[in-house]
């Protein structure tokens, strides 16, 4: 990348950091990031450094296209800002001196500097350059050169201008200067900014120039595509998914993109080149907005609420710092909040790859990921920084460290936001499939306590309706169910063209029983006589019931009048012979039964039917008891 061929001055090697690219220009912002509180301890000490000598002449050849003039650059300190061009010319001011330690950064000052380089071109085809100063945050840069015949050109530039005032439409302030063959040019550039004093100045030839900012915009397309991708993904996934997480990632590339932005001098040039006063506040403030993004999207991503909530307490602490000081930074001299937001950033980042640490620890698997991203981004940053402390050699990777580690960063925490949401979905997945294995099981155990809840109802039921059918003192059917049942009996009769026949059976004479051995005797008769006539009945198929006080009622299906009347007489001698036992003691119970056989041709109901066993039986009765009374009419 740049010019095809490079020339760095003819004394010594380059020691700045500042090199003709665009990632030149970002690094000397990193650095100044890096060393800006030494640099404004050590920058008035280093001015007061008396110069061993003034620096030689930068001498242009027919091989320079692009020339690093640092080494050929003296400095004056103007600290009240009021000297002429004609008070350094003339020595009216305190004299120049070299740049200390060969670096054109000299961190935040107050007050005005002067830098100056002489230049002698060589190159008669070459007369017309370009001076561009690597730096886009100065205030106001004033540029001249002097002739050998007297003659001064001037030029104003820096961001307290509009940005429409520069020679080239180019991020960097720069100026045309002529350069006649053979004649030593003195270049003069006062500087006065809020902002980092640093003035990496670099001549190009026009064709050197437009190779260099070719190859920079392909770079910084490549780089701001990327960001500009991931925006959108992310973004699109935030509006679909509501998940906050996505929305402070954007949040938090979106202003690390504008930091880096500014700090390239592409906020100047695209999004607010009229404004000298967003130009000088948007460093502070971009880097404020960026860590409240970085914080924020931690605390989110790590859920450091519900796993770690020190740590959340601390990031919403930093949060809250830097939204002051973002807002402190609206009113602040930029040279107290530039280096205070930036010192703080060290903080922030630390802390960030701490709390990633602690959740990995805790068990939350997408930290991991997390701490990749963020130690990815890291180590660019470091590595672009060793270059400058010239601790690793000068290569692509370590010279765009930054750019490629923010770049892998933002691409490996989308990833990691994948992670996180399957990691989310899967859980949720279990937590859903768990409650449904939940519920099916507590459903299943709630419908067999039902079912046995309706089973035990059911024999309650049963029991219920049993105990309706029975008669409570005996055992034997009751007269409603002898009823019920003898509707059935009868049409199958008719059905089948079989007898039946009805008994109607009444013990005589029981309330004499009743008084002379009391009531509780005469339940105990009563039960006994049940049991014997249910005995002798039973292989008979008859329904058995009590038809009420001391009288019974049987339906024998298949018997006619005649075998209903034998077994009726059964009935009684069975009683007549065996006395019942009262309470221990033997009582001879007598019956009188009347018998009825019903004509299954007969229209008439059960009523009639018993009408005539229950006339039978009073003939029974009438005719001196303790017989068998068929009845007349069948
Ligand atoms: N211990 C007892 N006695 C009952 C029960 N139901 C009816 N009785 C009695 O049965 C007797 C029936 O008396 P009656 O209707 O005069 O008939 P009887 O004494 O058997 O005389 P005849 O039927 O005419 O031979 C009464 O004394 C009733 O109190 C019962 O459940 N338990």
């Amino acid at each position: 990348m740049g010019a095809s061929r490079r020339h760095t001055g003819a004394v010594g090697s380059h020691s700045t950091p500042s090199q003709g690219t665009w990632g030149m220009g970002i690094r000397t912002q990193w650095i100044a990031m890096l060393v800006v509180l030494l640099l404004v301890v050590s920058a008035p000490l280093a001015t007061a450094i008396s110069a061993p000598g003034l620096p030689p002449p930068a001498v242009l050849d027919d091989n320079t296209a692009e020339y690093h003039l640092g080494p050929h650059v003296s400095f004056l300190h103007d600290r009240e800002g009021r000297h002429a061009l004609e008070d350094v010319m003339t020595g009216a001011a305190a004299g120049f001196a070299p740049l200390p330690g060969g670096s054109d950064a000299l961190g935040f000052q107050r007050g005005a500097f002067w830098f100056h380089a002489r230049v002698v071109n060589r190159a008669p085809g070459q007369t017309r350059w370009l001076l561009v100063q690597q730096y886009p945050l100065s205030d106001d840069i004033r540029f001249h050169a002097v002739y050998r015949d007297g003659r001064i050109v001037r030029h104003h530039g820096g961001d307290h201008q509009p940005f429409s005032a520069r020679s080239v439409r180019y991020r960097h302030p720069n100026f045309w200067v002529e350069l006649p063959a053979d004649e030593p040019v003195d270049l003069y550039v006062r500087v006065q900014s809020e902002s980092s004093m640093q003035v990496p100045l670099v001549l190009y030839t026009p064709t050197a120039f437009a190779e260099m900012t070719r190859d920079v915009q392909f770079g910084i397309g490549l780089y701001y595509g990327i960001l500009l991708a991931l925006f959108f993904y992310n973004l699109v996934l935030w509006l679909t998914t509501r998940d906050s997480s996505y929305f402070w990632y954007v949040f938090h590339l979106t202003a690390f993109g504008l930091v880096l932005f500014t700090l390239n001098g592409l906020g100047f040039e695209y999004l607010w080149p009229e404004s000298s006063w967003l130009a000088d506040k948007s460093v502070p403030l971009s880097i404020c907005l960026a860590q409240v993004g970085v914080q924020q999207f931690a605390r989110k991503f790590l859920d450091l609420n519900n796993r770690w909530r020190f740590g959340d307490r601390v990031g919403l602490g930093l949060i809250a710092f830097f939204v002051l000081l973002g807002i402190a930074s609206a009113f602040l001299p930029v040279r107290i909040s530039t280096p205070l937001a930036s010192a703080c950033v060290f903080i922030s980042v630390g802390w960030v790859a701490v709390e990633a640490i602690v959740a990995i620890r805790l068990g939350y698997a997408p930290a991991r990921i997390f701490l990749l991203a963020w130690a990815t981004f890291l180590v660019g940053t470091a590595m672009f920084a060793s270059v400058a402390f010239a601790l690793l050699p000068k290569t692509f990777v370590t010279e765009y460290g930054v750019q490629i580690g923010s770049a892998l960063e933002m691409l490996l925490l989308s990833v990691a936001l994948g992670y996180r949401y399957a990691a989310l979905r899967n859980e949720n997945e279990r937590i859903v499939r768990d409650a449904k294995r939940q519920l099916e099981y507590q459903v299943a155990e709630r419908t067999r306590e039902l079912r046995e809840a309706l089973a035990q109802l059911g024999d309650a039921n049963a029991r219920l309706r049993e105990s309706n059918q029975r008669d409570a003192l005996t055992g034997l059917h009751n007269r409603r169910h002898f009823h019920e049942q003898l509707v059935p009996m009868l049409d199958q009769a008719r059905a089948n063209r079989q007898p039946l026949s009805l008994l109607m059976i009444d013990l005589d004479h029981f309330k004499e029983i009743n008084d002379r051995y009391g009531h509780l005797a005469g339940d105990a008769c009563l039960r006994w006589v049940a049991h014997a006539i249910g005995d002798e009945l039973r292989s008979h198929r008859a329904l058995l019931a009590r038809f009420g006080g001391e009288e019974f009622v049987a339906a024998l299906p298949g018997h006619d009048l005649d075998q209903a009347r034998i077994a009726a007489e059964k009935i009684r001698t069975r009683l007549e012979s065996n006395p019942c036992e009262t309470l221990g003691r033997p009582t001879r119970v007598t019956t009188s039964i009347g018998v009825h056989e019903i004509n299954p041709a007969a229209s008439g109901g059960i009523d009639s039917a018993i009408e005539y066993a229950d006339r039978a039986l009073y003939l029974a009765k009438s005719s001196g008891r303790n017989r068998v009374q068929t009845s007349a009419v069948s």
